[in-house]
C-alpha cells in the first residue's frame, strides 16, 4: 500500500524483537546505571524523538522518583553553557532513529566544551551510527528503522524499549508483563478498529487535537506530529483538562479530537463539552466508555497508563495515514521534510 503503512503494521513484530534484545542487554545497562548512579537523567532528541524524550523523562520522575527532564538537542546546543551546570554528572539518553541528527552530536560536544561531565547511554535504530561513537553504551535496534521519512514503527519501538528497560530497572513486573503482552494486544486492537479509523478519515475535519496526560503526554505529542507529517494538516497536543484553558476556543466542527483517557468524570464532562462544539471526538480507553456523540475505541484490557500510550499512538498513525489519502499527500515523502536533519 505504501512504505509507512507496512511500517505501522509491522511495529508489533519489531517490538517483540526489542524486548528480546533489551533483555539480553540488561546486565550492561544495569551495570552502567549502577556505576554512574546519576543525580539526573536527561533524555534528548529532535522532533519526534524529542516528544518521546518527554514521555521518558516524565516516567523517570513519576515512577522512579528520580530527577529527569527532556531537552531538544538544538536547545542544548545553542544554550550549552546555561545547561552545563545543571547537567553535571547526568546520564544523558539521546534517542534517535538515525543516530545521525547533527544537533544531538553538537549538543554533546557543546556541553563537554562548556565543562560539563556526563555519561551517554544512547538508543538508535541504525548500526554503527555517529551517536554510538559518542556513547559509553549504545543500544542499536536496526529492525525498528523506518525507511519512510515520517517515523511510526520507530517511535513506537523507541518508546516501548525505554519503558521496557525502566520496568526492569524499577522491578515493576506488572508493567513488564503488559509490555510483553502488548504486541498481541496491539495487533488485535488494530484488527478490530482499522476499518473504523479509515472511515474516520473520510469525515470533514481539517485539523487534529490529541489529548493525553502524565507519562503518555509526550508520545501523544508525537501522535499529533503524525498529522502534520503524514497528512499535512495542522495539529496540536494538550494535557487533557488543560485544553479548556484557551485552546477550547478553537475546538470546532472541523476539529478531530483524539483523547487518550482513563475515563474519570472530569474527563467525561470534557468529552461531552467538545462533542457539544460539533467536533469529531474520539476516545481511546481501556474499557468501553459510552458518551453520546463520541466514538470510543477501547483496548478491552486494564492497562498501565504507560501502555495506553502504545494504543493511542497507533490510532493516530493509522488515522493520519488514511487521511493522507483524502488530502492527497504522499505519506512516505512529505514535501519539505527530511528523514533527519544534517546541519
Ligand atoms: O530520530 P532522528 O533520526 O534523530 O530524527 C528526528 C527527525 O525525525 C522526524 O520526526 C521526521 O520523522 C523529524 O521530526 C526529525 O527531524
Amino acid at each position: 500500500m505504501s512504505l509507512i503503512y507496512d511500517e505501522i503494521k509491522n511495529q508489533y513484530q519489531a517490538m517483540r524483537r526489542c524486548a528480546e534484545h533489551l533483555e539480553a542487554r540488561l546486565p550492561e545497562i544495569r551495570a552502567l546505571v549502577e556505576q554512574v548512579n546519576p543525580p539526573l537523567v536527561v533524555f534528548m532528541g529532535c522532533g519526534s524523538s524529542f516528544s518521546l524524550a518527554k514521555s521518558m523523562a516524565d516516567t523517570v520522575n513519576i515512577r522512579l522518583k528520580r530527577p529527569s527532564f527532556a531537552v531538544p538537542a538544538g536547545d542544548a546546543t545553542v544554550h550549552a553553557a546555561r545547561y552545563a551546570g545543571t547537567m553535571e554528572g547526568a546520564l544523558i539518553v539521546p534517542v534517535s532513529r538515525s543516530g545521525s541528527t547533527s544537533e544531538v552530536m553538537f549538543a554533546l560536544d557543546a556541553l563537554k566544551a562548556a565543562g560539563c561531565s556526563f555519561t551517554v547511554l544512547s538508543l538508535s535504530c541504525a548500526e554503527h551510527c555517529k551517536l554510538s561513537e559518542h556513547s559509553a553504551l549504545s543500544i542499536e535496534m536496526p529492525w525498528c528503522f523506518d525507511e519512510s521519512v515520517c517515523q511510526t514503527r520507530t517511535v513506537s519501538c523507541l518508546y516501548y524499549s525505554v519503558m521496557y528497560v525502566l520496568s526492569r530497572l524499577m522491578g515493576d513486573e506488572t508493567l513488564r508483563a503488559q509490555l510483553l503482552a502488548f504486541p498481541d494486544i496491539g495487533e488485535r486492537y488494530v484488527r478490530r478498529f482499522e476499518a473504523e479509523w479509515a472511515a474516520l478519515a473520510d469525515r470533514s475535519w481539517d485539523h487534529a487535537v490529541v489529548l493525553a496526560d502524565a507519562e503518555i503526554h509526550g508520545i501523544a505529542e508525537e501522535g499529533a506530529l503524525a498529522f502534520k507529517e503524514v497528512c499535512q494538516l495542522p495539529s496540536n497536543c494538550y494535557h487533557v483538562l488543560d485544553v479548556r484553558h484557551g485552546p477550547m476556543v478553537l475546538i470546532r466542527d472541523r476539529t478531530l479530537v483524539i483523547a487518550a483517557i482513563a475515563g474519570g468524570p472530569l474527563e467525561q464532562d470534557l468529552i461531552r463539552d467538545m462533542v457539544g462544539h460539533g467536533s469529531t471526538v474520539v476516545t481511546c480507553t481501556d474499557r468501553p466508555l459510552a458518551i453520546d456523540g463520541a466514538l470510543n475505541f477501547p483496548v478491552d484490557e486494564d492497562l498501565d497508563h504507560i501502555v495506553r500510550g502504545l494504543a493511542a499512538i497507533v490510532l493516530c498513525q493509522l488515522t493520519a495515514f488514511y487521511k493522507s489519502r483524502v488530502t492527497g499527500t504522499d505519506p512516505d515523502h512529505p514535501d519539505g521534510l527530511d528523514a533527519w536533519i544534517k546541519l
